[in-house]
């Protein structure tokens, strides 16, 4: 029986959700960092980067503490989107992904008192082409803002996407099968 103890270090309910879909017991303790101090616009360093500085806002209380945070960005042709600030920058995302393909970024860091590592997961996703009434109907929704690249697959926007090449997990925000592999080095089992 393990006594590592998981403690989730994110504000987000679908990591939340994701853990708890795959049994694994945690708590919860938010960082709180300035985001906009990571200014590199390769995605992969950015989520690496972000989830790192995250983990370093959540103190390690105990040596059975095990801290998991995380990272999402949506990339596309160069530019990273991440959660759009007003109705217009939705817009503007929603409408240059309508009817492409970009990726998703999710970087995700695990420590505990005597180890730690760092991994990004990417996984491609392609929009229909969508209607101007349907993007404006969706950025009146509250769905889009608290989301990178102003969309929620697994809520409203699911209605956007045509196929997707990866794990849906690391769109959502937590690539849980790598996830729940890699916890197990850190004496963390979901059974
Ligand atoms: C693309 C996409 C992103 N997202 C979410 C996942 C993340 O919660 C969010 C990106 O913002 P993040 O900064 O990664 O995370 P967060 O601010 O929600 O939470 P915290 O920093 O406290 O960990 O976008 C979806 O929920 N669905 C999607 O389809």
């Amino acid at each position: 029986m393990s006594t590592a103890k998981l403690i989730l270090g994110s504000s987000s309910p679908r990591r939340q959700e994701l853990l708890k879909q795959v049994h694994l017991p945690f708590s919860v303790r938010t960082p709180d960092i300035d985001e906009s101090q990571i200014r590199t616009n390769n995605p992969v360093e950015k989520v690496e980067q972000l989830a790192i500085r995250k983990s370093q806002a959540i103190p390690l209380l105990d040596e059975k503490e095990v801290i998991l945070t995380a990272d999402t960005v949506v990339s596309y042709k160069q530019q990273i989107f991440e959660k759009p600030k007003n109705k217009e920058t939705a817009i503007q995302m929603i409408s240059d992904l309508s009817g492409e393909t970009h990726e998703v970024y999710t970087g995700v860091k695990i420590r505990s008192s005597e180890q730690e590592l760092v991994f990004v997961e990417r996984s491609e996703v392609e929009f229909w082409p969508l209607s101007e009434e349907e993007i404006d109907w969706y950025v009146s929704t509250p769905d889009p803002y608290d989301k990178a690249g102003a969309y929620g697959i697994q809520s409203l926007g699911a209605a956007f996407v045509k196929r997707i090449n990866g794990d849906y997990a690391t769109i959502v925000g937590l690539p849980i099968s790598k996830v729940v592999r890699e916890l197990r080095q850190f004496s963390i089992f979901p059974y």
